[in-house]
């Protein structure tokens, strides 16, 4: 019996992009309505451990909001620019609105990309840090339910709960740290990504420093499963859902506060098995920090990196083959039966 797992595996495309794209730190990646990439980046504002004080109050507000627009729109093919937009991690919804994360602000914002420069929807309070229902603390990621319109918010480096808000904005329900169910108040450490799974009405979260990713029913916020690596090495900052193959997981891990434990790399993971199909990094460049990472509907795998201000994309070379041979070993007696004497 031969099982034979054919999986390609993930290289990097080296020649993307075909021009330089002028990025600050990338904190967030996302797929349009037409499959463009979306960058979000922190154009000439850098985040360093002296950009908040113990209170979490944000210590460079002299420097005032980002000047560049700090949302790109990027053809996914070349890599050249589309249009120009501005923020800090999000995602698009359908209607190609952005939803994004300020963790100076500790809000969340969604802008309308018809212009107009006042946000559609606000959540949280300008510049203060908390933790009840209006407002977050330095919060990390947002997610849509594409049936309802409900929006999930991860709160966040300093908060440890995911919060779920009506699409107008209004607060629904909340679980982790605070969460009035004693079977949900899990201890996620950095909640710093999530991704939907549209076909399993789950949520996924990247739990960062428990260096596991952890899945929830959408609707009741019910633990579902957890997928923890030692390839992993502890830290998990990134996830994205693919809804192909029965489900396809993509992570990024880092490193932990007390330096690399294991190398730096993407990972491809069976849901449902919850295998890990292949891993990959870049060859013309190591990672830093990977901080988000999306998959297109071609396949195509990008990751954005803080710490090199730079977006890497990956593409399936061709079929590699990994076999996965598993021939039955009769013993003698049970051929016994057979055997002429
Ligand atoms: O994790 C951190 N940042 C990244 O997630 C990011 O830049 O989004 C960070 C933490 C403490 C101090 C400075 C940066």
């Amino acid at each position: 019996e031969i099982n034979m797992l054919l999986m390609s595996h993930l290289e990097e495309m080296t020649d993307w992009p075909e021009v330089q794209l002028q990025l600050g730190q990338v904190s967030g990646l996302a797929l349009d309505s037409n499959d463009n990439l979306v960058i979000f980046h922190r154009g000439d504002h850098r985040w360093e451990v002296s950009s908040f004080d113990n209170q979490r109050v944000y210590q460079q507000r002299s420097l005032g909001p980002i000047q560049q627009s700090t949302i790109l729109v990027v053809d996914p093919v070349k890599g050249n620019v589309l249009r120009k937009v501005y923020a800090g991690k999000g995602f698009t919804d359908k209607n190609n609105d952005y939803w994004v994360t300020d963790v100076a602000l500790h809000q969340v914002f969604k802008l309308g990309t018809n212009g107009g420069n006042q946000p559609l929807v606000v959540l949280g309070q300008a510049f203060e840090p908390g933790s009840d229902r209006k407002h977050f603390c330095q919060p990390t990621d947002v997610a849509e339910d594409p049936l309802t319109g409900n929006i999930y918010v991860s709160d966040g480096y300093c908060n440890s709960r995911i919060l779920k808000f009506s699409p107008e904005g209004n607060y629904l329900m909340h679980w982790g740290a605070g969460s009035s169910d004693r079977r949900k108040r899990l201890p996620f450490k950095i909640p710093h990504s999530l991704t939907f799974l549209p076909d399993k009405r789950e949520l996924c979260v990247a739990d960062r420093e428990n260096g596991r990713i952890q899945c929830f029913l959408a609707e009741s916020g019910e633990f579902v499963k957890e997928i923890k690596k030692d390839e992993f090495g502890g830290e998990v900052f990134a996830v994205s859902y693919a809804p192909v193959h029965g489900g396809l997981i993509y992570a990024v891990n880092g490193e932990s506060g007390y330096g690399q434990s294991v190398p730096l790399k993407g990972f491809v993971i069976d849901y449902s098995t919850k295998q890990i199909l292949d891993s990959f990094s870049p060859d013309s460049q190591e990672f830093k920090m990977p901080h988000d990472i999306v998959v297109s509907n071609d396949g195509s795998v990008f990751v954005g990196d803080v710490a090199t201000d730079s977006v890497i994309k990956f593409v399936s070379s061709e079929s590699e083959c990994f076999l996965n041979l598993t021939f039955k070993i009769l013993r003698p007696s049970q051929k016994a039966e057979h055997r002429s004497v």
